[in-house]
């Protein structure tokens, strides 16, 4: 038996950090939403007791240390499995790039092998474990667009953006969550107006949608990597609707409604950097 989930990308349309919490995470408010840029997961059914993960990526490890294997492997204890699972990544992706690649893999698994070893656990049960591997894996189990609070487990569907090009790019370094939480001065840092994000994707308002694109963690990775400002500015002088770091970076993403205009920041963007991509919104849920 085999069965076959896609894992798109995130990027976050704006993301607050309130302050840091006792257990060292921060609270943060994320407006996040799923673009068409995927990696592909193939589960199949193993009799054994094993689990066994493998992609064609250098940079993504093949053993326990994967985001995926331990979806697989948090389900499988926590239910009493007795099958095992084969798990093929085909990585699409940028790794360690903001855009919760490793992430969205594990939330994959989670509804694979919820499918795969018939458990029949809703989806907000998933999103439940998700949060036991990482903060952006319950968002990435509903997928589609949403308001994310608490450490980034909380989530409240809103509606998709209307539909427009996403350009990416990755300049050629990784950046640690974990290293941009730790610089972070969150009395200094900018701060976006969640609110007012919000309501613009409950009103379909693209221009409100591009004015309010924010991101707390980016002055911290421009800080550290001055590749992040120059393909911002490039971005911005190839005629983007809005732009910004996703996540914790480096990724930088463009807004663009014109086909011709998304084509230009691509082509631009192509000769600088070696990881760029111009896909669409996704934005609403998908159906398996
Ligand atoms: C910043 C965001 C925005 O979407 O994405 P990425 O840049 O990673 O894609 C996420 O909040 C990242 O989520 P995720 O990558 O799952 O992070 P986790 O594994 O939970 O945490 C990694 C580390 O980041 C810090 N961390 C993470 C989330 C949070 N709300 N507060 C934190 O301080 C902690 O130091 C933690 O040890
Ligand atoms: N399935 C996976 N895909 C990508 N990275 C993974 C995966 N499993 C574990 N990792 C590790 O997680 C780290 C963060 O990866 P990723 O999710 O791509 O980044 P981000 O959190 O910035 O969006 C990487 O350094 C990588 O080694």
């Amino acid at each position: 038996m085999q069965i076959l989930e896609k894992a798109p990308a995130k990027i976050n349309l704006s993301l607050d950090v309130l302050h840091k919490r006792p257990d060292g995470f921060h609270e943060v408010e994320m407006v996040m939403t799923t673009v068409d840029l995927a990696d592909r997961v193939e589960l199949t059914l193993l009799q054994g007791d094993k689990i066994t993960v493998e992609s064609e990526s250098r940079f993504v490890p093949n053993d326990e240390r994967n985001l995926a294997y331990r979806a697989a492997k948090l389900i499988k204890d926590r239910f009493g499995v007795k099958q095992g699972v084969k798990i093929f990544i085909e990585k699409n992706i940028p790794v360690a790039a903001g855009l919760a690649g490793g992430s969205s893999d594990a939330a994959a698994v989670l509804r694979g092998v919820n499918r795969m070893w018939e458990l029949n656990l809703s989806l907000d049960e998933l999103a439940e474990l998700g949060a036991e591997i990482g903060s952006d894996v319950s968002f990435c189990v509903f997928g589609g667009t949403a308001l994310a609070t608490g450490r980034g487990e909380k989530i409240q569907a809103i509606p998709a953006p209307p539909p427009c090009w996403v350009v990416l790019s990755k300049p050629t370094i990784g950046v640690s969550t974990q290293s941009v939480y730790q610089r972070l001065d969150v009395e200094d840092a900018e701060h976006p107006d969640t609110k007012a994000m919000v309501e613009a994707l409950k009103e379909g308002d693209y221009e409100g949608i591009c004015a309010n694109v924010g991101n707390t963690l980016e002055g911290v990775t421009l800080a550290m990597h001055e590749e992040v400002g120059q393909i911002k500015e490039q971005m911005k002088q190839a005629g983007a609707d809005a732009v910004l770091m996703s996540g914790s970076g480096p990724t930088v993403f463009s807004l663009v409604e014109q086909d011709a205009r998304a084509q230009r920041i691509y082509n631009s963007l192509k000769g600088f950097c070696t990881e760029v991509y111009m896909v669409r919104m996704l934005g609403y849920k998908e159906t398996p």
